[in-house]
């Protein structure tokens, strides 16, 4: 595996932003890091900001404006790409052929899908590349293990699903957390408390299902004893697949709005 020696970002904001906290956390030094931005931008200590343009290559460009945006910025990011540069894109939807289309110099394109958890290194980090050299294979491994884990997928098709899912899925997550504290309080507790038994209720669960030998499945029937108080609750999603059948709405939905982004850049491109 060979350490990453410079990085350029482009679109420095919230994904990317938590990105950097991941990697800076995980002992990589702030000087790897330049930051892009025509107006400027507040970056950590050490990392150093561009306004201009660079002239020199980088080993890897960190693509992360706004799907939308892609055609703002690549034509000067194209300078800073060489024939050994990798560029990673976070973009929802943007293909590879679309990145292949504005970077056609770059030796490998890569999809990078993380979530905002990567502050924390506990992202599971989807990705797929193409024309990757087995040496830039292991330095993305690396990049994104050192925010969670690296999900390598082999068939493009699926990626929408699962930045869907992985990418996504927090703020899936936040919604359900809102909905049992909102639950809380339209049942009679106070507004705050209910929150704070939420917010702790789902890290302890999680925690708990990301080390147990057992499925999510079998920790829930552990919850539930026979005829007792969850399974009262688990009736009521369990009822006609009534959960099931709203996330798989939720994440087809959001698929298929990657399909239509992915659309749009190919006719752009
Ligand atoms: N948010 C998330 O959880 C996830 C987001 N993504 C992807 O990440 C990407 C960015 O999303 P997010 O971080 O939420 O959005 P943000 O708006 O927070 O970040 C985009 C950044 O791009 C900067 N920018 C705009 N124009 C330029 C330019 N010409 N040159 C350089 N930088 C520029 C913006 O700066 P300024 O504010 O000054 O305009 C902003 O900081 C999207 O493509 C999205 O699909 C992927 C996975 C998860
Ligand atoms: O909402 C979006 O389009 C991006 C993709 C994953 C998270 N945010």
């Amino acid at each position: 595996m060979t350490d990453i020696r410079n990085m350029l970002i482009v679109g420095f904001g919230t994904m990317t932003g938590a990105m950097v906290e991941g990697w800076l956390k995980a002992g990589i030094a702030p000087e790897v890091f330049t930051v892009y931005h025509p107006r400027g931008k507040d970056v950590p200590e050490g990392v150093r900001l561009v306004t201009d343009w660079p002239t020199e290559r980088f080993d890897a460009v960190l693509l992360g404006v706004k799907p939308y945006m892609l055609d703002d910025v690549a034509p000067g990011l194209a300078r800073a790409v060489s024939d050994k540069t990798v560029v990673l894109s976070v973009l929802a939807g943007i293909e590879l052929a679309s990145l292949r289309a504005r970077f056609p110099q770059a030796e490998g394109v890569v999809r990078f899908m993380p979530n905002l958890a990567c502050a924390l290194g506990k992202a599971p980090n989807g990705l797929i590349g193409e024309g990757l050299s087995d040496t830039q294979r292991g330095m993305v491994t690396d990049l994104a293990e050192k925010l969670g884990s690296a999900e390598w997928l082999e068939d493009e098709s699926r990626f929408d699903l699962v930045t869907a899912l992985a990418g996504s899925g927090p703020g899936f997550v936040y919604r359900f957390i809102d909905a049992l504290a909102v639950a809380g309080t339209r049942l009679g507790l106070d507004e705050g408390q209910a929150g704070r038994l939420a917010i702790q209720m789902v890290e302890g669960a999680a925690a708990l299902a990301a080390q147990s030998e057992h499925s999510p499945g079998e920790l829930a029937r552990r919850v539930a004893s026979p005829g007792g108080m969850t399974q009262k609750g688990l009736d009521v999603l369990d009822e006609n697949d009534a959960l099931v059948d709203l996330l798989t709405q939720t994440l087809r939905a959001a698929r298929d709005r990657g399909a239509e982004m992915a659309a749009e850049a190919r006719e752009k491109g």
